[in-house]
């Protein structure tokens, strides 16, 4: 469903992306892992085209989207929830949900399911997303990205600094997002949240691939090790 192959980006002359490739199958919860300042959200930001790749490929169900802005890429069915709960803060909950059902011309109802997933958020629906709790947020912004009913969702650490109480709902659901047969893309530093949810795991180091595995493989000495756990 995604693949990427020998990408290659950064920022101005500094390159932080060295040949990376990875591929998510449908339906599969793939985890990208690795140490600050590895280039897990610059890996992010070119898979989704918010950052142009100096070389290398990103293709998405079988298409070449590697020169696509990243509108188009979410009309393909991929959509990224960026680092930080991105959200329009002086809009109302509504008000943020709305502004993409409009942008991707999509149904109500796509509305109405992405609700479902947060049913905290649907008592909050006339709040100023800027009054909510950090986590309400996170939940808000996924939310968002799931109003364009995307085929693979990508996730940059949607736990972090988020009150536990609500990392746990956010966990179920992106399992219940995985099991309904989502592919989901996730950078997440929680190991332990990682364990319980990724099918695979990549483990980046200096912007390279260093380590890929399944949950068994990750739990050696040496991925620990890479991670610094
Ligand atoms: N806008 C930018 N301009 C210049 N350099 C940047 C920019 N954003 C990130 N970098 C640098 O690129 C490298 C990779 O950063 P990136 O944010 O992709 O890492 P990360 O693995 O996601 O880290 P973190 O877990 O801290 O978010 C770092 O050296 C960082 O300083």
């Amino acid at each position: 469903m995604l693949s990427v192959q020998g990408l290659e980006s950064g920022y101005g002359r500094a390159r932080v992306l060295f040949g990376i490739s990875l591929s998510v199958e449908p339906g599969e919860l793939v985890c990208v892992m690795g140490r600050n300042g590895v280039g897990k959200t610059t890996l992010l930001d070119t898979v989704m085209g918010v950052l142009p790749a100096t070389a290398g490929m990103v293709a998405f169900a079988g298409e070449d989207v590697t020169r696509l802005p990243s509108h188009r890429r979410v009309a393909l069915g991929m959509a990224y929830v960026p680092q930080g709960h991105a959200t329009f803060p002086q809009l109302s909950v509504l008000g943020n949900l709305l502004v993409t059902l409009e942008a991707c011309r999509g149904p109500r109802e796509a509305l109405e399911e992405a609700l479902e997933t947060f049913p905290r958020l649907k008592p909050l629906l006339k709040r100023s997303a800027g009054f909510l709790s950090g986590g309400q947020q996170q939940q808000l912004a996924i939310a968002r990205a799931l109003v364009t009913r995307p085929r693979l969702l990508i996730l940059d650490e949607p736990t972090e600094g988020i009150q536990p109480s609500i990392v746990i709902e956010i966990e179920e659901a992106i399992e219940r997002l995985h099991a309904s047969g989502m592919a989901v893309l996730l950078v997440e530093q929680y190991l332990e949240l990682a364990l319980r949810l990724a099918d695979r795991f990549l483990i980046l180091d200096a912007g390279h691939v260093v380590h890929s595995g399944t949950a068994a493989d990750l739990r050696q000495e040496e991925t620990r090790r890479l991670l610094a756990v």
